[in-house]
């Protein structure tokens, strides 16, 4: 996938920007807080209609003082055919999202149109943040390229939504209701796990090779378990015999919303044994392993490659690591990448062989090719 141009107004700090872009390597240079990060944010947003920072509520993406955004986007596909998206955002009002003029009637059709990796600082959390970061992670990766799990997804949660509800409800909860929703959510976590399950199995030793060519010596080994509620058998029987305790708790305690991807480093846990370093290059490997696992899944589109700031708190040895890894290696496709210091960038494309490049300058929100 490629995109070859964007049009940007009023998104963040952009007011306007009109940018055409490297089939290869695209590089934003700028100080701290400039808009490097609002700008990939946008390239984001075309592929997931939504903002990478989080929030699904567009009056955040609009600029401070407009009352609508606007974003053009147009990409080529694998096989050189064009398609235009078109975002319209208006304060408290629903955005429209639109694919070649012709307007969407769910965001969720979008979703996998348009493969995209983002890398930035705010992955650390899959880290050091809790459970719902790693299911995040997992949906995010799976929902690219399986509408089924996506459906079964969206299902679920409101299945749960309404289980929960009626749980904490003061009045005895009708139990043939519940047990219609139980069905349908057992029905739903079969294909969730499913899916989660294949995704593991590949996705672990893709990371493994990863982490095992960006960190320093080589000498760590690392593992990436799934753990999930599937282990103990169907979730109906779970839930049923759940229900009286839930009842008291308020909320479904098993279930795919409870699933989680265990970190190891060395066989330790990773948020007790490794170092920030350790830790951003695990993280770092997890979502490059993302970016080659959909790019090898289903009908193997080459995903576009956002790096934001990735360099930050890394040693030189595990920046030229990254850099030879990155840009010597034919595996990823376009790169949109930013930092605050030129000569990550520079290092960048001189080890590349891609030679064909474009490098912007960010300052104040407005965006100038160098
Ligand atoms: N809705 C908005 N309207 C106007 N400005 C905004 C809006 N949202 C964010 N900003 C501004 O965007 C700036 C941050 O931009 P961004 O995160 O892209 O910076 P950056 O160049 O990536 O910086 P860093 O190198 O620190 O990551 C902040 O100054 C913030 O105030």
């Amino acid at each position: 996938m490629l995109l070859q141009n964007i049009s940007i107004i009023n998104y963040k700090n952009i007011e306007e920007a009109d940018l055409a872009f490297s089939q290869n390597i695209n590089c934003f240079v700028g100080k701290n807080g400039q808009g490097k990060t609002n700008l990939l944010d946008a390239v984001y947003y075309m592929s997931f209609c939504k903002s990478a920072t989080g929030g699904t509520t567009d009056s955040l993406n609009i600029r401070h003082d407009a009352d609508f955004a606007m974003l053009q986007a147009d990409f080529l596909d694998d096989n050189g055919t064009a398609g235009r998206v078109t975002c319209g955002m208006k304060r408290g009002q629903r955005k429209h999202l639109k694919i070649n003029g012709k307007e969407y009637k769910r965001i969720a059709e979008h979703v996998g149109k348009i493969p995209l990796v983002m890398i930035s600082p705010i992955d650390s959390l899959l880290i050091t943040g809790g459970s719902e970061e790693r299911r995040r992670f997992m949906n995010q990766v799976i929902a690219q390229y399986s509408p089924a799990y996506l459906a079964a997804a969206m299902h679920y949660d409101r299945m749960l939504k309404q289980r929960n509800a009626i749980l904490r409800a003061d009045e005895e909860p009708d139990w043939s209701i519940v047990e219609v929703l139980e069905d349908m959510m057992s029905k739903d976590a079969e294909t969730i796990y499913a899916e989660r399950k294949a995704f593991a199995e590949t996705f672990v030793p893709i990371f493994q090779e990863l982490y095992n060519a960006l960190s320093a010596d080589g000498k760590e080994t690392v593992n990436i378990s799934l753990k999930s509620h599937a282990e103990r058998g169907p979730l109906k029987p779970l839930l049923k015999e759940g229900r009286q305790k839930e009842r008291i708790v308020g909320y479904t305690l098993h279930g795919p919303h409870k699933d989680d991807l265990e970190l190891f480093v060395n066989d330790f846990p990773i948020k007790r044994e490794a170092s920030q370093g350790q830790q951003k290059t695990y993280f770092l490997s997890m979502k490059l392993a993302q970016y080659l696992y959909l790019r090898d899944k289903g009908d193997k589109r080459q995903p576009i490659l956002l790096l934001d700031d990735i360099f930050d708190k890394l040693d030189a040895d595990r920046v030229a690591k990254i850099v030879d890894y990155v840009s010597g290696n034919n595996a990823f496709g376009q790169i949109f990448i930013s930092d605050t210091n030129r000569e990550h960038i520079d290092a960048l494309l001189a080890s590349s062989s891609k030679t064909d490049y474009k490098l912007f300058n960010v300052a104040n929100g407005i965006i100038t090719e160098q």
